[in-house]
This record gives C-alpha cells, sequence and structure tokens, in this order.
C-alpha cells in the first residue's frame, strides 16, 4: 500500500488533531502512536498516516532521533511528502524542538526551503505579520503563557523559530497570501534564494490555509499545525469521499484529565456543574507514598455504571505552582502522568470502553500505559478533536484524545452522553 503523505506530530493529541484534518480533507487517515517498527502495519487502503511522538519536550537530540526514524518508516511506506505537525500555539523552548527537527526532516531529504504555518482557525489560533493570535489575544497574553512545561512568552514567530534554529527565517505575508497559489510559490522561492531557509506564513482563514497547501504541494516537508495539513491534504488529487470510520461505542465511560489549561478546567466546571461524579487526585498526597490509585478505584466502583465518572489531577496555575514548587516541574508531571496511565489501565480492566482523556503529555502517558499502538480515526465531537478505535488491542475500545485547550466547554458532558 502506498501513502500519499507522512505526518510527524510531535505530541499525542496533536496526532488526533492533525489526522482528523487529513480525514477532513477526503483521505483515509491511520494514526499510530509513538516509533513504528518495521512490521507495524497500516489499515488497509490508508491515504495518509500520522505517526504520533512524545517529542515537544523531549531533549532535542531524541526528538530528532525520533523524528528522523518515523520519516524513515513513513518514506518505506510510500510517502514522498512529510508533514511536520507542531502545536498551533508553537509550543516549544528557545532550544526546540520545532527548529531542530524541522532542520532534521530537511537534511534529510536534502529539502533547501520549508513552509510553515501554525494557524489553525477553527480554534481560533490565527498568523498576522508573523504574529501568533489565540483568539482575539497575542499567544503572549493568553493563557498559554501559563503552560506548566513549554510557557509562551512571545509571539513573535520569526524570533521565535530564529532561536532555535542557524539557518535564516522570513515572514511570508497576508498581502501575499491574499495574491494566491503562484504569488505565494515565487515569495517561497525568492526567499529560498536570498538564503532563507524556514519561510513562515500569515493565515487568518481555512482559505488562506488552502492557498497555502496548494503552493506547499511540492515541498518536501512542511510543517505547522492542522489547518496547513488540511490544506496541504484538499490540494492532494481527490482521494474519494472521506472514509468515515464510525465504530460502535458503547459502555463503561470515564474522563482522565491532567490538562491545566483553561479550557480542561472549564470543561471539568461543566462536567461536575452537570451533577456527574468526579474526583480530583491530590498530587502532593500521592508523593507522600498515600495509595491514591487505590482511593479513586474504591471511589469509582461506588458509582452509578450508568454514569460517565472524572478523574483529575488538573489545578489552577496558582494550585500548579505550590505542586511544582515542592516537587520540581520534571518531577510533577511524570508523578501525575504515572498516576493518570495506571488508572487508565485498571479503569480499562474494570470495563470502560469510552475514555477521553485531556491533555496531549496526558494522552501519551495513558496511551503508552494501554499498550495502544494504532488508531483508526473517526468522527469528531469538536474541531480537532476525534473520536479514535483501538483496533488492534482492547477490542475497539474508543478513545478521544483531546489537545487541553480544544473542545467546547461541553465537551466532556456532550461526547460521553451521546452513544452509538
Ligand atoms: N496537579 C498537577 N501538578 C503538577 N503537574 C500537573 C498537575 N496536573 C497536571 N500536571 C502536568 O501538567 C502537564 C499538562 O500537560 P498536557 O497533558 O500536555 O496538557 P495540555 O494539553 O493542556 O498541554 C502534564 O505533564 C501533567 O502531568
Ligand atoms: O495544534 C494544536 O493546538 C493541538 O493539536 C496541540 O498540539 C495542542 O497541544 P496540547 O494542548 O499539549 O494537547
Amino acid at each position: 500500500m502506498t501513502l500519499r503523505i507522512g505526518c510527524i506530530a510531535d505530541d499525542f493529541t496533536g496526532g488526533t488533531d492533525v489526522a482528523a484534518a487529513f480525514r477532513r480533507a477526503g483521505l483515509r487517515t491511520a494514526l499510530v502512536f509513538g516509533a513504528p517498527e518495521d512490521t507495524t502495519a497500516l489499515p488497509a487502503g490508508c491515504d495518509a498516516a500520522v505517526v504520533a511522538l512524545k517529542s515537544r519536550s523531549t531533549p532535542v537530540d531524541e526528538a530528532v532521533a525520533d523524528s528522523l526514524a518515523a520519516q524513515r518508516w513513513l518514506w518505506s511506506r510510500g510517502a514522498a511528502q512529510v508533514y511536520f505537525k507542531y502545536c498551533s500555539t508553537f509550543d516549544s523552548t528557545p532550544q526546540g524542538n520545532i527548529g531542530p527537527v524541522t532542520d532534521a526532516l530537511m537534511d534529510a531529504v536534502g529539502a533547501g526551503v520549508t513552509l510553515h504555518c501554525p494557524a489553525s482557525p477553527p480554534n481560533g489560533r490565527t498568523v498576522y505579520q508573523g504574529h501568533l493570535f489565540v483568539h482575539d489575544q497575542l499567544l503572549s497574553d493568553s493563557p498559554l503563557r501559563h503552560h506548566p512545561l513549554n510557557p509562551m512568552t512571545d509571539s513573535a514567530l520569526v524570533r521565535l523559530l530564529s532561536a532555535q534554529t542557524r539557518h535564516h527565517v522570513a515572514l511570508l505575508d497576508w498581502s501575499t497570501v491574499r495574491r494566491g497559489v503562484a504569488a505565494v510559490r515565487d515569495a517561497v522561492v525568492a526567499h529560498q534564494q536570498s538564503g532563507v531557509r524556514h519561510v513562515i506564513a500569515d493565515a487568518l482563514t481555512d482559505e488562506d490555509l488552502a492557498v497555502l497547501g496548494a503552493a506547499a504541494l511540492e515541498l518536501p516537508v512542511v510543517a505547522g499545525a492542522a489547518g496547513l495539513a488540511e490544506g496541504l491534504g484538499h490540494a492532494y488529487p481527490a482521494a474519494g469521499p472521506a472514509a468515515a470510520e464510525t465504530l460502535p461505542r458503547d459502555g463503561r465511560a470515564a474522563v482522565l484529565a491532567g490538562s491545566c489549561s483553561a479550557r480542561t478546567l472549564e470543561q471539568i466546571a461543566q462536567f461536575y456543574a452537570a451533577g456527574l461524579p468526579s474526583l480530583h487526585l491530590d498530587v502532593l498526597a500521592a508523593a507522600t507514598g498515600r495509595d491514591v490509585i487505590g482511593e479513586a478505584l474504591a471511589w469509582n466502583d461506588e458509582q452509578d455504571p450508568d454514569l460517565p465518572v472524572l478523574i483529575y489531577a488538573s489545578a489552577s496555575s496558582d494550585e500548579l505552582a505550590a505542586v511544582q514548587a515542592q516537587l520540581g516541574v520534571a518531577e510533577a508531571a511524570a508523578r501525575v502522568e504515572e498516576l493518570l496511565g495506571t488508572l487508565a489501565a485498571h479503569l480499562v480492566e474494570r470495563g470502560v470502553r469510552r475514555l477521553l482523556v485531556a491533555g496531549g503529555e496526558t494522552s501519551g502517558a495513558v496511551t503508552t500505559a494501554l499498550g495502544v499502538r494504532a488508531v483508526l480515526v473517526g468522527e469528531e465531537a469538536d474541531p480537532g478533536v476525534p473520536w479514535t478505535y483501538a483496533t488492534t488491542e482492547h477490542d475497539g475500545l474508543a478513545l478521544m484524545l483531546k489537545s487541553g485547550n480544544f473542545g467546547a466547554p461541553d465537551l466532556f458532558v456532550r461526547a460521553l452522553a451521546e452513544t452509538e
């Protein structure tokens, strides 16, 4: 089977987001978690495959090595073009990993230039004059400035990326994007001739991203968030109607939340306000050796099996700061991820068949703990938040892996109240 396009996502929920974008563009899409092995099989007839790594916050060398291995695997499945999916809020540190990974993927194919755009208009992310906006706020004024792992305190993309690469970075502005595909292609060539390697494009709408996608069709490596991936997907010769993977979805339901993003905190509040059972995990108590997992499972066993349950570590920025001050940022995150991963395995053992996970890192921990390696991408509950189905493990377990800031405030209640 030959893939039309391959994609490497730097976290697991980013993987579900971009896989949903390819599916919207009419491509039958599979999502593989973690670096694939030679023997990793794809469902028949896939046009696109997304390899979701956990490389957003790992050391640069590790992120580069994992991404190159994923690129080689995608090539071996026929993908001539590779899309590097990073966060629509450009989550990264001054060292990386967006710059180093993009450079490595380009070096591996001898690419001279690439196009970037993190815009994701359905989720309110737009780029204008090279500045990234989250709804009506600059990125640096948005709640992302409090992110637990990658606080984003600058909004100027050329400056942010320049700090992560030794190559030249330049802006392709909105007036050029509005002039259409040929104007964008010409501008990319002109930038390349003047020594620029990373061209960052403005985009305000899906229409802008369709122009950019069509202009980027011949570039071996393209980078950005789900919006540009969808634009690129639409530019491929029609793949036929989107393969709507809608598998049976019923049985016990649970939400595990480790995201501290503003939107996740709203979703938790709405779940609670709807009178549904929820439990907050005491991370500091767990660190002192209390059996927080045993307590959570005992609580879960007392709940009405017909109602979804929510178990969360998510905390407000003040609470988070207190835990991080005591345990250290990395240690706190590792403990929370271990707690939620272990709980996921126990909940599935106890019969949970629909599991919603909030948070990118958290989703990585949960899928790893469950041993889920590949899923088929199904229908979206909200933009960028699809149901996915573990077809090879856990007998069709339905998983929804939600980026922290994605989904409407009522998502938890709505997604788990519906059954097929
Ligand atoms: N109470 C807490 N104390 C410390 N760290 C926490 C707490 N709750 C969650 N975290 C950590 O915060 C991080 C949130 O990241 P992530 O799951 O990617 O969410 P998002 O998608 O919102 O970025 C995770 O590493 C998680 O383990
Ligand atoms: O592009 C996006 O915004 C998402 O796909 C994404 O990657 C968000 O990351 P998390 O909030 O860490 O899940």
